[in-house]
């Protein structure tokens, strides 16, 4: 079954065509690496699912349904959980228990069992003890690990990470991995970072040009991205 379809999309900015009659789907339960050059579009691919861009044509169908209007898409976010690829887009609390809570004390969860919550799921990311912590002290690795947190929080039924691993040291890329593995259910990933998505994820997609081709798995420590992608060269 496909979680989500984007069916022949056109999406351009004022200065820019960025699709062109561009698919996709996403697979229930898969783990979807998506690479590229910069400026391609990955970002734009997974704005347009959260209804954050309108297509100006095709068609996006998400949990069986078509989505158009923006109140079609509340479902959507509300199902589906997404790190922005910048954290300060994410967090707007003075504090990182108010910004984890946030969510889930909005779908109205009782208090206890959101504080409940809050801890676990900062221990689950290696922030313990960082509930009083002020947001705009901290650092950048330590910034998109709260985002993540306020995004895991909210329980979603499938993730959306836009270069999650960006400013995370060793530790914190390992962890994090182990926790994307444990979540267990629909995730696209965007990065960078070829070793990160081979290791979790079940396909890679290089989108580049208008269009995806698809990155073999390698698991022997080599690079297939090293190869070049001008365009992307595939056995
Ligand atoms: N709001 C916007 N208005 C105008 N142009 C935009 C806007 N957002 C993105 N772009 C342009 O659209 C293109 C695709 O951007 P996008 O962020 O989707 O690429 P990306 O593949 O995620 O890149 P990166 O790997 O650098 O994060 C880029 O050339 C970018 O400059």
């Amino acid at each position: 079954m496909n979680l989500i379809k984007l069916e022949g999309i056109f999406f351009s900015y004022p200065e820019r065509t960025i699709f062109e009659n561009l698919s996709f789907e996403l697979e229930a339960g898969l783990r979807l690496g998506i690479m590229g050059p910069n400026g391609a579009g990955k970002t734009t691919l997974v704005r347009l699912i959260m209804g954050l861009n309108r297509p100006s044509q095709g068609r996006v169908i998400i949990f069986g349904k078509e989505r158009r209007r923006e109140e079609d898409f509340y479902e959507v976010r509300a199902r589906i959980g997404f790190l922005f690829q910048d954290p300060d887009d994410q967090l707007f609390c003075p504090t990182v228990a108010e910004d984890v809570a946030f969510g889930p004390l909005n779908l109205g969860w009782p208090r206890q069992e959101v504080e409940k919550i809050v801890r676990e799921t900062l221990r689950l990311l290696g922030l313990k003890g960082f509930e009083n912590r002020l947001i705009h002290r901290l650092s950048g690795g330590e910034k998109r690990l709260v985002a993540l947190a306020t995004i895991l929080a909210m329980k979603p039924e499938a993730l959306i990470l836009d270069e999650p691993t960006g400013d995370l040291d060793p530790l914190n890329t390992a962890r994090l991995m182990n926790v994307l593995e444990t979540f267990g259910k629909s995730q696209i990933i965007i990065s960078h970072d070829y070793h990160f998505l081979a290791r979790l994820c079940n396909r890679i997609l290089w989108l580049e040009g208008n269009a995806f081709k698809e990155i073999p798995i390698e698991t022997t420590g080599r690079n297939p991205a090293d190869t070049g992608y001008q365009p992307y060269s595939l056995r």
